[in-house]
Order: C-alpha cells, then sequence, then structure tokens
C-alpha cells in the first residue's frame, strides 16, 4: 500500500526552502506544510501581512504564499514541534563552502546539516522519510543515515535526495513546470516506498514521465554536475568572448551560430562579466574537492578550470575599465548599474559586482551604485565579506543611491553588472548629459543598444564585441 504524505516539515526557510515548500503546500491542500527556520527574523518576515517584506523577492512568489500560507502552509520558529507532528522532513539548510579546516575554500561544509539530523534523531517519536533538498556531496546519505540510525529510540528513517534545480529570478515559474524532478533512494522495498510517497507530493502537478528516480548517489552526484555543466558553458563562452574582442568576431553571433545546432543547444551562452550566486562555484570546488579526495587529479583540474576562467572574466572586466579610464581612477565616479548577481533576484552572494567593485577601490574610485532590489545595508555587507580593507574605507569608497538618474549623474563611466530590464528603457540621452566627458559604458552584461548609445556619444566596451 501506498504511504500518503499528510505532514511536511522543512528545516530551512531560505531561498529554497520558502519557494519550493510554497508551492509543494498550494499544489497539495490536503498536506500540511511547515517551514521552519532558526532566524527569526527570517520567520517573521515569511509571515509578514505585507507580502512585499517577503526575505526573498522571486517574481509570482507573493501570489503563492498568499493562496497557502495559513491554509496549509505555515512558518514558524518551533522546529522540535515541526519535526515531531512530520511523517516526512526536507532538510533545506545552507551548505557553504567550508572557510576552515580540512577542505577549507573548497569542501562544502555540512555543520549545517549534522545539526538537522541530530535534532531530527533527538526529537522524533516516530517513523518519518528524511529529504535531502540542500544540495550535498555525493554519499552525504550515509552521514546522515548513520547519525539517525544511531539513535537507538527505535525510529525507523528513510533518506531521499531530492535536489532542487530551480534557478532564482525564475524560482516559481521552474517550480510549476520543472524540467524534471529528480528522486535518489535506497534500492530496497522500504526504499521503494519511500521514494514512491514523494512521487505522490510532486504528482499533484509535476507529469509523471518528469519525476525521475535513481539511487542515491546518482542523484547527489547529478546536481553537482549539473551545476557544473552549466558553469562550463558559461565559462566557455567567456573564454571565447576575449578571443572574439581581439580578433573582430562578435561573441553573441558566435553563440547564435553554435547554438543552432541542435546539440549543443542555445541557452546559457550569453557572455558576462561573470556567474554569480550561491551555486555555481561553491558545488564547482566541492565537486573538485570530491575528486581530489579519490586521487582523481586529472577531473578534479578539468573542473577547477571553470571557476579559473569565472575569476579571469571578474578581473578582466574590472582591469577594461581602469585601463580605458587612462590607468587612473583615483578619485572617480563611477557608476554601477546593478549589484544582483542575476536580474529579478535580491541575491547577492557571489555577484560579480562585488569582486569588480573590490578592484576598482583598490585603486581609490568611487562607487556609486543603483540595484532596484538590493539594499545599501546588504552592498556594504558584500564587500565588507571580502576583508580587503576597513569597514569605514569601504563605506567611503561605495555609497549607493535610489535613483539611476542620480547615480549616474557626474560619472566618469557606467558599469552594467546586473541585466535588469529596466535597464534598456532609460533616457540614455539625458544620462549622457549630466555625465563627464568623454561618457564610457561598460557593459558587463550586453543588455544595452550600443548603436544607440554610440549615436548619443557614449564611448561603449561590451564584453566579446
Ligand atoms: N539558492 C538557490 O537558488 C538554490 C537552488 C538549488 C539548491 N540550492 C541549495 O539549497 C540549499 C539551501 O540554499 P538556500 O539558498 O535556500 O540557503 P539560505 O541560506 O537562503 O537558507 C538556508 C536557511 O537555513 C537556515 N538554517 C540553517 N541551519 C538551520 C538549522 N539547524 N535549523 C533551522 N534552520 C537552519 C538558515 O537560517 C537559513 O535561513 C543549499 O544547499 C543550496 O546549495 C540553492
Ligand atoms: O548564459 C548565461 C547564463 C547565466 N549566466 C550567469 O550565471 C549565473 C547563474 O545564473 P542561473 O543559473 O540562471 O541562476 P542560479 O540561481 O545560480 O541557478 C543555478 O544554480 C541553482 C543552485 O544550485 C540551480 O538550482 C539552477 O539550476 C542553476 O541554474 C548568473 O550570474 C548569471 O548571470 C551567464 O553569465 N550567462
Amino acid at each position: 500500500m501506498k504511504t500518503k504524505v499528510k505532514n511536511i516539515c522543512c528545516i530551512g526557510a531560505g531561498y529554497v526552502g520558502g519557494p519550493t515548500m510554497a508551492v509543494i503546500a498550494q499544489k497539495n491542500p490536503d498536506i500540511k506544510v511547515t517551514v521552519v527556520d532558526i532566524n527569526a527574523e527570517r520567520i517573521a518576515a515569511w509571515n509578514h501581512n505585507d507580502l512585499d517584506q517577503l526575505p526573498i523577492y522571486e517574481p509570482g512568489l507573493d501570489d503563492v504564499v498568499l493562496e497557502a500560507r495559513n491554509r496549509n502552509l505555515f512558518f514558524s520558529t518551533d522546529v522540535d514541534a515541526a519535526i515531531d507532528a512530520a511523517d516526512m522532513i526536507f532538510i533545506s539548510v545552507n551548505t557553504p563552502t567550508k572557510t576552515y579546516g580540512k577542505g577549507k575554500g573548497m569542501a562544502a561544509d555540512l555543520k549545517y546539516i549534522e545539526l538537522c539530523a541530530r535534532q531530527i534523531a533527538k526529537v522524533a517519536k516516530t517513523d518519518k522519510i528524511v529529504v535531502e533538498k540542500s544540495t550535498l556531496p555525493v554519499r552525504t546519505a550515509q552521514t546522515i543515515k548513520s547519525i539517525l540510525q544511531n539513535t537507538g529510540n527505535g525510529v525507523k528513517f528513510q533518506i531521499l535526495s531530492n535536489p532542487e534545480f530551480l534557478a532564482e529570478g525564475t524560482a516559481v515559474q521552474d517550480l510549476m513546470a520543472p524540467d524534471r524532478v529528480l528522486i535518489g533512494g535506497e534500492q530496497t522495498e522500504l526504499g521503494m516506498k519511500a521514494i514512491a510517497a514523494l512521487v505522490d507530493v510532486y504528482s499533484s502537478w509535476v507529469p509523471i514521465e518528469n519525476i525521475l528516480t535513481t539511487n542515491l548517489w546518482s542523484s547527489e552526484l547529478s546536481k553537482l554536475t549539473a551545476n557544473a555543466f552549466l558553469a562550463q558553458r558559461v565559462s566557455s563562452i567567456n573564454a571565447l568572448s576575449e578571443l572574439c574582442e581581439v580578433t573582430g568576431a562578435d561573441v553573441d553571433e558566435v553563440a547564435n551560430a553554435i547554438g543552432k545546432d541542435s546539440r549543443i543547444g542555445p541557452k546559457f551562452l550569453k557572455s558576462s562579466v561573470g556567474f554569480g550566486g550561491s551555486c555555481f562555484q561553491k558545488d564547482i570546488l566541492n565537486l573538485v574537492y570530491i575528486a581530489k579526495s579519490y586521487g582523481l587529479n586529472e577531473v578534479a583540474d578539468y573542473w577547477e578550470q571553470v571557476i579559473i576562467m569565472n575569476d579571469y572574466q571578474k578581473h578582466r572586466f574590472a582591469a577594461k575599465i581602469i585601463q580605458t579610464l587612462y590607468n587612473t581612477i583615483s578619485g572617480k565616479k563611477i557608476a554601477f548599474l546593478g549589484w544582483a548577481f542575476k536580474k529579478d533576484t535580491n541575491d547577492t552572494r557571489e555577484s560579480a559586482a562585488i569582486y569588480v567593485a573590490d578592484q576598482l577601490i583598490e585603486e581609490q574610485a568611487n562607487i556609486v551604485v543603483y540595484d532596484p532590489k538590493v539594499t545599501a545595508q546588504q552592498m556594504q555587507s558584500d564587500l565588507n565579506y571580502l576583508n580587503t580593507r576597513s569597514e569605514t574605507e569601504n563605506e567611503t569608497f561605495l555609497t549607493t543611491i535610489v535613483d539611476p538618474y542620480e547615480t549616474c549623474k557626474d560619472a566618469h563611466a557606467i558599469a552594467v553588472l546586473t541585466e535588469w530590464d529596466e535597464f534598456k528603457a532609460y533616457d540614455w540621452q539625458r544620462i549622457y548629459e549630466a555625465m563627464q566627458k568623454p561618457a564610457f559604458v561598460f557593459d558587463g552584461r550586453g543588455v544595452l543598444d550600443h548603436e544607440q548609445l554610440r549615436t548619443i556619444g557614449f564611448q561603449v566596451y561590451a564584453i566579446g564585441k
């Protein structure tokens, strides 16, 4: 007989836990879904009456939350109560790159995962299915199982791997119509039963042929592999962008030409100032670390190159700005349009903007930033995290203005760091008139109309052109 899930708990109310559970709850009104977090401020924001105050910005998320919240979707800080009541527990906590000890700067830090496993082990009085939603190194399910099974209280656990493939900025749309849902589990009778229970949750809205089931290790490794392949495409086209610049080829034309080959495909070929986000770098470093730990040095080196190329692309963009501005940017105002790592999100983790700003501030430029969704406080904290200089110096060199025209006024140069749609619609003539001359634009996202800008009088640098 199929086990029907009635009560879900999700530990971690972040960029993944929040939207994923909101959609699961919306699509399964008969399942009670409780999202818990130790961050009380975040939970309060999820419960805020004003939907503009939700802790993350994702197009369409407010409507989903509005429909399901307080019906069968709840946000709470009472982690123990939610664990106790649930028959299925998702672990969706952060798994950042380790900043200390063995594997520092490479391996995933699994301390939050282990804490969750220990808390589940301590609290659980009835059998549970534990679902890894966080991105984890292959074979982590073994660790979780070992912690859970050594409690000695007779409770039985099944562990599933169900990695999340949503991209920020399109999270709701990705969750509503995923290319696939991946569920890995033990290939035993009880394991298969647990897999079937989770398939049942997703099949409320995902066509059954799009729900893939595998063994645990394939599922865990597929997540790291998917991100490595995606990031590798960006680094590949970025590597070619520099060759385009020196040969007269146009990177968008090259991308279009190769993307028409159905074996290559058109997506993820947009050259840029470099990929950011909380996942790509972390997951590839993790993959590299795992390969090295098995002694697979050539495999590790192959994937590490994706990160090396990405770092180079960010560095190259900043160097181009310095060089073009006559190798002296000390005291010059440089306007940044965008700080988020991509459009339609307020997330700034690993955003290229942070690294470009840091490099320009080393040359004592005054960076003034406008981003429609990122707060000034977040920008300062991103810069401070790099630890390059004192917080006071960062406050002096990086300021934020909430109006794009004011941001660009009197600037020597504008750098586009995020591809927000609104940038295309600005009155560029007005911006030009208020700038220092020559007025430079460095389009790190290839989003502006360069011909129009040149006609106005701008000197334009665009990646791969
Ligand atoms: N951000 C994405 O787009 C994305 C997409 C797919 C997969 N992932 C993966 O999903 C995982 C979560 O990522 P995220 O972006 O949602 O992270 P996040 O930092 O936004 O959220 C994680 C949340 O977990 C909470 N938390 C940590 N330990 C806890 C504990 N012991 N008990 C209760 N709450 C705890 C934190 O307070 C935080 O609010 C990561 O493994 C990430 O790699 C992220
Ligand atoms: O052609 C492209 C595509 C993307 N990017 C950049 O790459 C980064 C990542 O973009 P994207 O993948 O769209 O967003 P993420 O939210 O980081 O999503 C990735 O990381 C998630 C976390 O693991 C996965 O779930 C998603 O499937 C995977 O796309 C951003 O800085 C983009 O600007 C480019 O420069 N060029």
